[in-house]
């Protein structure tokens, strides 16, 4: 690992030349200068080789200034998109096949591939690790999880026909690795994270040695060792600044020099002051996409999932979840931060930064539309977009009674919370009590969590009352919040129908979230009822009659100032006054008595 991590496995060597069939209206054009010898791609279109469609690049030596100035301001020949493909995506040689296919649906694009590991393998590296603290050193090679991994990679390499020397090495350093986790007896979270390291370092090699097998030019690299600067929070690192530019100088700079599709680990990064490598949470591999479009300034990040997008609600929960078609970053970093798996929570940060549009897509459904995440939309007619459930949630009650009309009760809590490093969801508040959630996510890879929460219990009581509340769920209402008071007439109704009881409720200044807390035993018959209610076709409707667009129309009519009251005031008293006439001139026969009654009324 050591040979690989210290510098980028290069394996398009070699620029290929195809006769190309031109099937797209927009031919995607290549062009690029070299420094010294002025080399130009300049044309690039799909042909076919003996493995199916390919992407063919032709090399013109000798650009026109004109073609290099253009280069240069980035209008004409630099990577155009990011496209991130997940574990599920990548999860065997039939898929990685079928995305190779993906790619090269769009032959106008220039796309920066961002990978996950194969299917499942973070999860069996980390049961791998946890199993070999124990197993004893010469049983290593045994460990089931072991066995898979090295199975799944060499099998696809086979599949694929391509040279398994990309990947010995790796499957062997694993192998060390884990003897020496087994010998030490203790998986530190530092070792956890070059660990689960393997599974991307794995994918990326074999995936870009399969583009150039198939004759599209693409070069493998590992996130660590291009730039991507993170703190040293193991197993959870965030992402510095320095990262933008010196991703930007490395990927833009060797496609410039010698252009191939750049094939990037997702999820990876290197700590800043440890030179270790440390990872981005779960999941973290849609950060890496975001951070690599903002870095060269892309005009779109694609996130290609399992599912047709972000869904109205986790599908797990509720399988007939439909996709949401359009989200603002706001919208999608909220839904993303309460729990919803299909996006990282920190991904929309650089693509927000960046104000690059962000699709989400599904690799097994290539025709539909997807969601698309901007800075804003047409929020006019919006009332809820998803439901999220973020279940197992701690939720502390504090109490203080010596506080009353006193000022500093909230900075005293809060800083208790800050110095012990945990983060807190939502929060309610009245003049002598907090309620509150903590991060699980911020607590998943910690084994102290029952400590530390004792340790919060105890520095708290020094000012306060404590009721601690385990097995708690937020559920997060992500929509308009401008319309929170119609959001939350039907919400109460569905609870109440189901005798759920809300324990605390949240309504941010995010303007796109509500957080309701019940009980971690109801909350998923909750989410599935409000499902039904919000999205389900004769609830939609009936909601929709109720829409304020409609109110405001009402609403214009009953104000004495409109013109629309003035019309309505006069079209009354002509019906009236007609309906008046006519039954008197039947009734009485006396045009006497018609004149007199429609003077009064014309007087009123
Ligand atoms: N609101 C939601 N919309 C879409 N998918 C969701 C949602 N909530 C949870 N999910 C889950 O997220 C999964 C996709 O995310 P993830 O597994 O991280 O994809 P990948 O590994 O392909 O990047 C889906 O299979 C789905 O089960
Ligand atoms: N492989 C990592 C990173 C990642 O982003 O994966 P995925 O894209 O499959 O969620 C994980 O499982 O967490």
């Amino acid at each position: 690992m050591a040979a690989a991590m210290a510098g980028t496995l290069h394996l398009g060597v070699a620029t290929r030349y195809f006769e190309t069939r031109r099937r797209s209206p927009r031919p995607l054009r290549l062009s690029s200068s070299n420094i010294t010898g002025r080399v130009c791609v300049s044309s690039v279109a799909r042909g076919r080789s003996e493995k199916g469609r390919v992407l063919s690049v032709r090399c013109d030596v000798g650009a026109t200034e004109e073609e290099e100035m253009a280069f240069e301001r980035g209008s004409d020949g630099g990577l155009t998109i990011v496209m991130k493909f997940g574990g599920s995506s990548v999860a065997s040689a039939e898929r990685m096949k079928e995305i190779v296919d993906v790619i090269l649906s769009f032959p106008e694009e220039r796309p920066v591939i961002v990978l996950s590991a194969m299917g499942k393998t973070t999860n069996k590296l980390l049961l791998a690790g946890e199993k070999a603290v124990s197993c004893g050193v010469l049983n290593t090679c045994d460990i089931d999880e072991l066995r898979f991994i090295e199975e799944l990679h060499l099998r696809t390499v086979a599949e694929l026909g391509v040279d398994v020397t990309i990947i010995s090495d790796l499957l062997d350093e694993l192998e060390q690795l884990l003897k020496g986790i087994a010998m030490m007896k203790e998986l530190t979270l530092r070792t956890r994270d070059y660990l689960v390291s393997f599974g991307e370092c794995l994918s990326t090699r074999i995936f870009a040695a399969y583009l150039n097998k198939i004759g599209v030019k693409a070069r493998q690299y590992d996130a660590f060792d291009i730039g991507f600067i993170t703190t040293d929070d193991f197993t959870n690192a965030d992402i510095l600044e320095a990262t933008y530019p010196a991703v930007a100088k490395r990927l833009h700079g060797d496609w410039i020099t010698d252009p191939a599709i750049p094939v990037v680990t997702g999820f990876l990064g290197k700590g800043w002051k440890t030179c270790a490598v440390t990872t981005l949470g779960r999941g973290g591999s849609d950060l890496t996409a975001t951070t690599i479009g903002k870095a060269l300034g892309l005009r779109e990040i694609q996130v290609w999932k399992d599912v047709d997008g972000v869904l109205t609600c986790d599908p797990h929960i509720y399988p007939k979840a439909e996709p949401v078609p359009h989200l603002t970053f706001d919208e999608a970093a909220e839904l993303a931060y309460f729990g919803a798996q299909v996006l990282h929570p920190q991904s929309m940060r650089p693509a927000r930064e960046g104000d690059i549009p962000v699709r989400v897509k599904n690799s097994y459904n290539i025709e539909a539309p997807g969601t698309i995440i901007t800075k804003a939309r047409d929020m006019s007619e919006a009332v809820l977009t998803s439901i999220v459930l973020k279940s197992n949630v701690t939720m502390l009650d504090i109490v203080s009674t010596r506080m009353l009309g006193q000022f500093g009760f909230l900075a005293k809590v809060f800083s208790i919370f800050e110095d012990l490093g945990i983060s807190v969801d939502c929060v309610a508040t009245s003049e002598v009590s907090i309620s509150l959630t903590l991060d699980p996510s911020k607590l998943w890879s910690r084994e102290l969590i029952q400590q530390e929460l004792d340790h919060v219990v105890e520095e708290l009581e020094q000012i306060a009352v404590v009721n601690l509340l385990q097995n708690r769920s937020i559920i997060s209402l992500i929509g308009n919040v401008q319309r929170s008071s119609l959001i939350l007439e039907k919400v109460f109704n569905v609870l109440h129908k189901n005798g759920v009881n809300v324990q605390m409720i949240s309504q941010g200044a995010s303007k796109v979230n509500i957080s309701l807390i019940v009980n971690d035993s109801e909350a998923k018959q909750c989410v599935r009822a409000l499902h039904s209610a919000f999205f389900e076709e004769g609830n939609l409707h009936e909601f929709h009659t109720m829409d304020p667009h409609w109110l405001r129309k009402l609403m214009r009519w009953q104000d004495p100032s409109s013109d629309q009251f003035m019309y309505s005031l006069v079209g009354i008293r002509v019906f009236l006054l007609t309906v008046c006439i006519t039954t008197l001139v039947m009734v009485t026969q006396n045009w006497l008595m018609y004149c007199y009654v429609a003077l009064i009324l014309i007087i009123w």
